[in-house]
Formats: structure tokens, sequence, C-alpha cells
């Protein structure tokens, strides 16, 4: 069969001319040369190259080694270059100029595409938040009283958000030791308890052991970066959001449960979730996502001014989530089911006055649907550790050493197309000696 163009896709590419996304990639030849390149099919276009070729006014920024430059240009040069970079893969006159510039995917190495400025995560998923408040807080309502009221988030470590791909090594912390089995028929001396009750055996004086954790899992989210920076002192309002965020693209907050139940009161999570972030190497722009837009659910309390958007554009996402640990598919979590938008987290991020950065990073929080099939991390799914999830290769409560964690995504594009997400992968390895 003769060698098919990579600029002749076939119809419906997920990775076709309505999406584009961004990433950092070397090549073998190259390996510290840094360069953005432009994901088309299962090739990537190296835009630094091809706005070189042709003279582009975009050449400096597309020729730098992070997408921060592009990023903090504003929307209007993030809409000037995407179209230039259509242009450029679908106009048959540059043709000649940039077939040669485009490299097959699976020769190239992936790069974390942005240099990450702060990073915030929220919790964002009322049924996340309400199966988690059901199993850490069993005496209490399933959600605060706050959180139908604000989108509750804590900063995390922008140090160590890592590239898809990237090895997370088990973490070691702090944490109660696994409640003593209640019945002789679950020996194993490991099997967690459900995290509503380590603290049960121990009323009066709780001891910490140290170890590598052993209930450590993954939360499958959607991260927003910022490209537009905003002053201090300046509160961004829900209509600024596509004024100041770049892209989208998938993230999974890896999450040390045992440490995190015991160290999480009062401030929050700390050593649980800042050891390892995973964040996808394609940002996909906000406006190949236009068709995608929809109406978050329903408000069950009238919101403040700030965060109120019972009036305003629909800034939910309807994306398609699907989580599969070693290749085998678990949950199926649906975006558009977040009750807090990621504009209302903007605006509620800055609305104390706080500035933003080019490259800040805020994520969803895990997305979890009303159903068992679409929760968005084992906690959830295996409800505490009570209800091993069954894998071909065994059942789990939490992840093993060697279990590869991946998540891919799709959202609905214009005429029944589908728009890919590029997946966020991981394995675990085991803890350091
Ligand atoms: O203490 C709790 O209720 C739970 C906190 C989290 O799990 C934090 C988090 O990462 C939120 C999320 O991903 O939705
Ligand atoms: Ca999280
Ligand atoms: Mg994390």
């Amino acid at each position: 069969m003769p060698q098919r163009s990579p600029l002749d896709l076939p119809e419906g590419d997920p990775f076709g001319p309505h999406n584009l996304p961004y990433g950092v990639f070397t090549t073998p030849h190259a390996p510290h040369l840094r360069r953005i390149g432009v994901r088309y099919g299962s090739h990537v276009l190296d835009a630094g190259a091809a706005a070189a070729a042709t003279a582009s006014p975009h050449a400096e920024l597309l020729g730098a080694a992070t997408l921060n430059p592009l990023m903090a240009a504003g929307r209007p040069v993030w809409q000037a270059v995407r179209a230039e970079v259509l242009d450029w893969l679908t106009n048959p006159a540059h043709r000649p100029t940039i077939e040669p510039l485009m490299h097959p995917l699976t020769t190239l190495a992936l790069h974390l595409p942005i240099e990450v400025a702060d990073y915030v995560d929220f919790y964002a998923s009322e049924h996340h938040a309400a199966n988690v408040g059901r199993m850490f807080r069993p005496d209490g309502d399933a959600l605060t009283p706050n959180w139908k009221h604000l989108p509750i988030g804590y900063h995390g470590r922008a140090g160590t958000v890592l590239v898809s791909g990237t090895p997370i090594v088990r973490p070691q912390g702090q944490y109660l030791p696994p409640a003593p089995a209640v019945s002789s028929s679950s020996p194993t001396p490991s099997a967690p308890s459900a995290p509503s009750t380590p603290s049960a055996p121990h009323t009066s004086s709780p001891t910490p052991v140290f170890g590598p954790s052993l209930r450590l899992d993954f939360e499958a989210e959607v991260a927003f970066v910022v490209g537009a920076p905003s002053p201090l002192n300046t509160p961004v309002p829900l209509s600024g959001f596509h004024d100041h965020v770049f892209g989208l693209c998938l993230l999974n907050d890896w999450s040390a449960r045992d440490i995190q139940s015991w160290e999480y009161r009062p401030l929050g999570p700390f050593l649980g979730k800042s050891f390892a972030t995973s964040l996808a190497a394609w940002i996909t722009p906000l406006d190949a996502l236009a068709p995608a837009r929809t109406a978050p659910p329903a408000r069950d309390l009238p919101l403040l001014p700030y965060l109120d958007d019972s009036t305003a554009e629909p800034f939910g996402f309807d994306l398609r989530i699907e989580v599969a640990v070693n290749g085998h598919t678990v949950s199926r979590p649906p975006f558009s089911a977040m009750y807090w938008t990621a504009a209302q987290q903007l605006a509620h991020m800055t609305v104390n006055g706080a500035s933003l950065r080019t490259g800040d990073v805020f994520a969803s929080g895990t997305v979890s649907g009303p159903r068992p099939a679409e929760r968005g991390c084992l906690l959830e799914l295996t409800w505490g550790g009570r209800d091993p999830v069954h894998l071909p290769d065994g059942s789990r409560t939490f992840l093993e050493d060697g279990d590869e964690v991946t998540l891919t995504a799709w959202a609905p594009g214009a005429h029944g197309a589908r728009i890919g997400l590029g997946e966020v992968t991981g394995h675990v390895v085991p803890a350091t000696p």
C-alpha cells in the first residue's frame, strides 16, 4: 500500500484539524532541544520549525522550549496562531514545506509542556465530595455546610507536577496502622480497613507507623492552564474565563489515602497528595472545545454574585473520561456532571485579590458521576477498600507496585466528530528503600 501523507488524516480522526493540541517534544537525534509541537493524527508538527520556514510573525513564541511565552501572549494571539497552524496543516500550498516537519508521535519523547507556576486542586464533584464525606466523616453530613456556596480547593505542590509517563514512586509517610481484620476469612496483614474506621480502635491516643503507603490511589481530574496573567487586587469575573485560560488537559492526582486520612485535620491535604501529580503531554485549546460546552447541573442554592452563573454562558464541558488500570477499564467519569465550573473556580481563586501567573494550573477535583461505574478514584470504587474491583490479573482495593493507570477522554466536536484529549498515564514503582 502506498504510504499515506501524515497530512491526509482518516475521516473523523480525533486529533484532526478541529483539535490541534500543543505539546513539547524532543527527537532522539537532538534529545536536549525541546520544541513546541502540534499533534495531528498520529504525527506531530514541529511548530517552531514551521513558523521559521514560513516567516511567521509567531516564530519566536513557537520557537520556545515551553508553551509559557505563547500562553502569556493572550487570546487574540492564541487565535491567530491556531488559524496559522490550521493553514499550515490543511492548505495544499504549504504541503512541500510542512510535510517534512511532521514526526511520527511514537518516535518522540514528550515533556511537561508548560512551566507550572502555582498548582491548585479543587473538589468540584458533588458525587465525589459526598462519597468521601460519608467515608471520612461518617458521623457528619456528607457535604460540609460551605460546599454549595463556594468551590472548595487547596494549594498543591507545583514542583511535583510531572508529565504523563513518569514512573510514580510509592510514597512513604506516617499513617495509622490498618485495623486488624475482623474475620479470619480475610487474613492478608496489609488488608486496608475502611478509611472511616482507622481511628476507631485507637480512641484514646492513636499511634502512627511509618512506611510505604498501603492505600495508594489515583484521581481522574481535568486541569485548566492559565495563559494570560492577572494583576494583584483585580478579581477575574466569570466572563474573564476565556481571556485567561489557555486550555485544558487530563490530570491524575495520585493520593495516598492512609497518609491523607491521618494528616488532613484541620488544614486539609498535604503530603498524601504532594508527591506526584501527572499531567497529560497535550494541552487542548479551549477554542477546540467550543462544541463541548454545556450547562452545569442545576444549582440547589442561590450563589453570591461573583459565582452566580444563572445568566452566564455555559461554562461546563462535556468530556467523557475513561480510567484504565493495566489496560482494563474501571470507570467512565462524566465531566459534565461537575457542580462547580472552571470559570467559577477562577473567579473564586482571584476574588480575594490574588493574582494569576502564566502557567498556573488548577484542577477540577476528582471527576465522579452519580453511578458507581462513574467514580473517579479507587477510594470510591472500592468504598474505602471494602469492595475490591476485579481486573483480569486479580482484584484490587488500592494500587499495587507495577500497576499502570491511564486516563483518556474525548469530547463531542462539530458535526458528530470527536475531539480526543491526550492521555495521562503512569505506573507505580516500589517505594525507595
Ligand atoms: O477531606 C476530604 O473531604 C477529601 C479531600 C480530598 O480528597 C482532596 C482532593 O484531592 C479533592 C478532589 O480531588 O476532589
Ligand atoms: Ca484531587
Ligand atoms: Mg497531587
